[in-house]
C-alpha cells in the first residue's frame, strides 16, 4: 500500500496522463488511489482543480466518510461519492474519472439498453477477458444529480469482471488494483467507447457491415 505522499504522486501522474490525452477538460474529472484498507483512507483531487495542473496541495487524504484528514482550505471532489462507493464494494486501489466526446456519445447511444456491449474485439483483453470471442458489457448508468445516489448506482451497475461504469452524458469511472491497471482499463475502455460509436455509425452507413 501506498504512504499519502507516493498516493498523491500516482494521482499527479495518472492525471497528467489523462490530460495529454484530452480526457479532463475543463476542470472535469476525478481521481484516487487507496492509501490503507482498514480503515479505509484514500488520496483524492480536491473539488474544481484543474488537474492538468495539480500541485501536491490539490489530493487530499480521505477517510470512507469523506473527512478531510489534516487542515486546508480545500473541499474534496464533489463525486468522492462515488470512489468510496467503489471502494467499499471492491479490494480496488485506484479509480480514475474522466470526461470525454466518446464515452458521452456510447453512454447517450446505448442508454436505453443499460450498457455498451463489446463483442469479438481483441482490446477486451485489457479488461481482463481472454476467453475465445469474449463478450463485455461496459453498464450505463443514469446521471445522478444527487451525488450519493450517483454514487449509489455506480456501485450497484459495476461488476467484478468489467472494471468500468458509464455516467451517461457525463463520463466514465474505471478502477483497478493498483494505478497503472486503472490507467489501462482507463484506456481500453475510451478505445472501445470510440469504436462502439464508429462501429455504430459505420453499419448505419453501408449495411455491408455485420
Ligand atoms: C466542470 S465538471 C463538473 C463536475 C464533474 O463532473 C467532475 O468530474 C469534477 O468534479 P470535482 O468536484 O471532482 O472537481
Ligand atoms: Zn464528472
Amino acid at each position: 500500500m501506498p504512504t499519502y505522499d507516493e498516493a498523491r504522486t500516482r494521482v499527479i501522474e495518472l492525471a497528467q496522463f489523462a490530460a495529454s490525452r484530452g480526457w479532463l477538460p475543463a476542470t472535469s474529472g476525478n481521481l484516487s488511489v487507496r492509501v490503507s484498507h482498514t480503515p479505509l483512507t484514500f488520496a483524492i483531487t480536491r473539488s474544481g482543480a484543474d488537474k492538468a495542473r495539480l500541485r501536491p496541495e490539490d489530493v487530499l487524504l480521505l477517510d470512507a466518510d469523506m473527512r478531510v484528514q489534516g487542515e486546508g482550505p480545500y473541499k474534496p471532489s464533489a463525486e468522492t461519492t462515488v470512489h468510496v462507493a467503489l471502494y467499499q464494494k471492491f479490494d480496488c486501489g485506484s479509480i480514475v474519472h474522466v470526461h470525454t466526446v466518446y464515452n458521452n456519445l456510447a453512454s447517450e447511444l446505448y442508454a436505453d439498453r443499460g450498457f455498451v456491449e463489446i463483442r469479438g474485439h481483441e482490446l477486451v483483453k485489457a479488461l481482463g477477458h481472454w476467453e475465445e470471442d469474449a463478450v463485455v458489457r461496459i453498464p450505463i448508468v443514469p446521471n445522478w444529480a444527487d451525488l450519493k445516489r450517483l454514487g449509489w448506482a455506480v456501485a450497484e451497475a459495476a461488476q467484478a469482471d468489467v472494471p468500468a461504469v458509464l455516467v451517461r452524458a457525463h463520463g466514465v469511472y474505471a478502477w483497478g488494483d493498483t494505478p497503472d491497471d486503472a490507467r489501462r482499463h482507463l484506456e481500453a475502455v475510451e478505445f472501445l467507447c470510440e469504436y462502439a460509436y464508429k462501429l455504430h455509425l459505420a453499419r448505419a452507413g453501408s449495411p455491408m457491415i455485420g
